[in-house]
């Protein structure tokens, strides 16, 4: 992949439901291709995580509106070294705590939260150094950067997106069946469907369906994808 050090990094676009690989495999791909990797998801987790200690109600919109000045949030763009503050306070096992995922939705569906973390996004990916960002959230092909260059829309089966994120979370301490993360899942991507669509592919966006793919091949094709982009780009 070329870039000058004087060009705007390659901005690579993905977006999927909960527990499609989003950001395992951008990671990864991030790692070959020398890129920065920004996961979007932990914004809105840390946005959750500041509510949720606040005692704010995180229903009532106007509250959640008001505690934005005071979210001051940094991340990392090192896959390797995913760092999350909030006000200094380093979160990032916190953000994943189940309770954080039963309520981030709530967070997320308000549109002034949204407006606020998608223009921090765009300025985290514009300060940055790295030749290119992988980006991965919900709504990055068609809100947070629809003119990138690469666009893909990462799914898989319901049914095994709920088994491989068990199996994750029965390597920690917490087990949890394949059904009961089916259920939590479910619950999740029908609560963030009514703000975003991240189950169809707008148009240019391509579809990668992992459903048969391991790890290693996934990444592989998303791959692919950004070296046929970017050769066309530069054709
Ligand atoms: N193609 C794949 N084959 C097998 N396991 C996968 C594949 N893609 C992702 N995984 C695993 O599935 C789990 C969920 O992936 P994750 O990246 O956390 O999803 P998301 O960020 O979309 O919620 C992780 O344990 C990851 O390693
Ligand atoms: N671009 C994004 C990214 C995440 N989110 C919200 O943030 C939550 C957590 O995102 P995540 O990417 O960490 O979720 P996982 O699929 O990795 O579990 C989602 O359930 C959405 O409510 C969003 O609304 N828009």
């Amino acid at each position: 992949m070329t870039t000058d050090n004087n060009s705007e990094p390659t901005v690579v676009a993905i977006d999927g439901p909960a527990g499609s690989g989003k950001s395992s495999v951008s990671r990864a791909v991030a790692r070959v291709l020398g890129f920065g990797y920004l996961d979007t998801g932990a914004a809105y987790r840390a946005l959750a995580w500041l509510v949720n200690g606040s005692g704010i109600d995180r229903e009532d919109v106007d509250a959640v509106e008001g505690i934005l000045p005071t979210f001051d949030y940094t991340i990392g763009l090192d896959p390797d070294v995913v760092v999350v503050t909030v006000n200094g306070e380093d979160v990032t096992d916190a953000i994943r705590q189940p309770e954080i995922s039963a309520s981030v939705s709530a967070v997320a569906r308000v549109p002034h939260v949204r407006e606020h973390l998608n223009t921090l996004f765009r300025s985290i990916v514009a300060d940055t150094y790295v030749p290119g960002v992988v980006i991965e959230g919900r709504d990055i092909t068609t809100v947070v950067v629809p003119d990138a260059p690469v666009r893909i829309l990462l799914t898989a089966d319901e049914a095994v997106r709920a088994a491989r994120r068990s199996l994750e979370l029965s390597d920690t301490a917490v087990r949890v069946t394949a059904e009961a993360t089916g259920d939590q899942i479910r619950a999740r991507d029908a609560a963030d469907s009514q703000v975003v669509d991240f189950m169809n592919a707008a148009e240019g966006v391509v579809t990668i369906d992992s459903t048969s793919l391991n790890f290693d091949e996934t990444v592989e094709a998303v791959i692919n994808v950004i070296r046929a982009a970017t050769e066309k780009e530069q054709a």
